[in-house]
């Protein structure tokens, strides 16, 4: 694997949720913070932190810098103006990562006005290191700008590269969006548990703990979901009553089956601008 300290300086625009969530990743990877440059017109108080624990400086623009990796972590609806104004930084030396939802490659390419880009997907858990990231590679990508990106993603968690671009909106919709899915369903066990009589405080912490531990579990048990699911349900058993519904044909599958599609939806339209 390709070591962080060799990449050279890395720019991250955008210093919100999934920028830092990143950023974290990559310096707890062994990213030297002296070669990490935040740039952020108006960065929080988490951007700030994170550049106050390192040592990272926040620019305001992007002007004078010269990164040898480029990450564009802004909101897809104002990528184009901020590739704009990343003109004057971007040079032959310049590897660029999107991580903005739907933005194609193509127009990747036509903002930056180069073809070393890779399209990337990745989602917020890469804060611990446990994340996994999508990535298509631009028509310009060699096996050295790969690695990099590679070594990169790999720090904020498992990387799965794809040769057909349009399968990013579905991974969008499975795994960038996933966690948001994940903390819905540990808010509406606690809510049910509180339908049933529990305390507020108590039956969130009953449905926070089981999800960390069902998933520390998958984590360290490689037997797929299905069997595990097995493995909690007794013949006609409690869980078995509830699975009924879960699995029935109005069930979870069904509804998780359109959410999904709308995020995919979503991402198509957020690609169009
Ligand atoms: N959140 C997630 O789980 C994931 C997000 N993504 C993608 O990551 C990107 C960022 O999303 P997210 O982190 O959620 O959004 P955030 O709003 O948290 O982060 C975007 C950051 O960019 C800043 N910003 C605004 N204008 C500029 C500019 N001109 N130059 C530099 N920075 C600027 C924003 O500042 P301000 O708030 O002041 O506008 C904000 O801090 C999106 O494209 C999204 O599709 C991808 C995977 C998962
Ligand atoms: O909600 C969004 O649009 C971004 C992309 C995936 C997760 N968050």
């Amino acid at each position: 694997m390709t070591n962080l300290a060799a990449i050279g300086p890395v720019m991250l625009v955008g210093a919100g949720q999934m920028g830092l969530a990143m950023a974290q990743g990559w310096l707890d990877a062994g990213l030297p913070p002296t070669n990490l440059v935040l740039v952020d017109p108006a960065p929080g108080e988490a951007a700030k932190a994170l550049a106050e624990d390192y040592g990272l400086v926040i620019h305001g623009a992007a002007s004078g810098l010269e990164p040898n990796v480029l990450v564009l972590a802004v909101k897809p609806q104002i990528i184009g103006p901020v590739m704009e104004g990343l003109a004057p930084v971007i040079g032959p030396q310049t590897l660029v990562l999107s991580i903005a939802a739907g933005i194609s490659i193509a127009r990747l390419t036509a903002g930056t006005g180069t073809g070393r880009v890779v399209r990337t997907m990745p989602n917020t858990p890469a804060q611990i290191g446990k994340g996994i990231t999508g990535a298509v590679a631009g028509p310009d990508i060699e096996p050295k700008d790969r690695a990099a990106a590679d070594a990169l993603l790999a720090a904020a968690g498992q990387v799965a590269w794809f040769d057909r671009e349009d399968d990013l909106d579905a991974v969008t919709a499975v795994s960038g969006s996933g966690p948001a899915y994940v903390f819905n369903l540990v808010e509406a066990m606690a809510a049910a548990g509180v339908a049933q009589g529990l305390a507020e405080h108590v039956a969130m912490q009953l449905a926070r703990q089981t999800v960390i531990g069902a998933a520390a579990l998958m984590e360290a048990d490689p037997t797929p979901a299905s069997v595990l699911r097995q493995n909690v349900t007794s013949p006609n058993g409690t869980t078995a009553a509830a699975l009924e519904v879960l699995m029935g044909a109005d069930g979870l599958a069904p509804l998780m089956e359109r959410a999904v599609a709308a995020a995919r939806r979503r991402s198509a339209e957020l690609g169009q601008g």
